[in-house]
């Protein structure tokens, strides 16, 4: 079987953050459906995510995105008020089909079809600020789905929610046939992935099956947890 071609791929990316070099030379391509992006804080999930999805560009070398990574990604952020623009959940869901071209009164139309699909029928009108942190979670998802992006860019999306909330979007996030990668503390959603890649401070540390790549972070975890207690 041949090689899948890779739907984002970074050629010899370098970039430096407040002066210190973060990625030097980073070169990684990722054909899989689900990747998921693991490491400590600070290991560099979320300037990986901003890359792809051009929000920042490299000092040097390129990301190219083809294939299914062709167009706007998705990007659903760790905290929803970096993402919601709009007061009402009619404006935020909408925003994106009008950016995309759609008229505004059938975008407002759809916008609501799409919110009674997801399980939020007659939230048009709701205001966002009202809204419980997994509600605004799910509101950002169903405006990031919108515009039916080819990729969707998941930068913890889970951190803040409760049990419940987490389980059904996650249930949620697995229907979907558009490919994933998502930065996840969240060893039991990576362990479903295809692919998994822990970033050690700009480096790729481990790459591969999720079982093997997320024992070997939890072992380093541990073992650094270890180390401390001794210390
Ligand atoms: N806007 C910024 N300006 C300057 N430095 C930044 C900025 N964003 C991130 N950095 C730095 O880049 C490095 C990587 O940060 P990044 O947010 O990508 O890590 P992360 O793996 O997503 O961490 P976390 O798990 O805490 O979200 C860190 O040293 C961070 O201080």
């Amino acid at each position: 079987m041949g090689k899948a071609v890779p739907y984002v791929e970074f050629d010899r990316v370098t970039l430096a953050r407040a002066g210190k070099p973060l990625f030097e030379g980073f070169s990684l391509g990722l054909s899989e459906a689900r990747v998921g992006l693991i490491g400590d804080n600070g290991s560099g999930k979320s300037t990986l995510l901003r890359l792809i999805a051009g929000l920042i560009l490299p000092d040097s070398g390129d990301v190219r995105l083809s294939g299914p990574g062709e167009g706007r990604p998705g990007f659903l952020f760790q905290n929803p008020d970096h993402q919601i623009l709009f007061p009402t959940v009619g404006e935020e869901v909408s925003f994106g089909l009008i950016e995309g071209g759609m008229d505004p009164k059938t975008a407002n139309a759809e916008a609501a079809k799409l919110l009674a699909a997801h399980g939020c029928a007659g939230w048009e009108k709701r205001a966002v600020h009202e809204l419980s942190e997994g509600q605004k979670q799910l509101v950002c998802l169903i405006a990031v789905l919108a515009p039916e992006p080819n990729l969707l860019l998941l930068d913890e999306p889970f951190a803040a929610l409760d049990l419940p909330t987490r389980y059904d979007i996650r249930e949620r996030l697995s229907q979907l046939k558009q490919n994933i990668i998502m930065a996840s503390h969240d060893i039991d959603l990576l362990s479903e992935f295809d692919r998994v890649i822990w970033l050690e401070q700009g480096r790729v540390r481990g790459d591969g099956p999720p079982k093997s790549v997320l024992a070997a972070y939890l072992a380093k975890a541990r073992a650094g947890t270890e180390k401390a207690r001794t210390a």
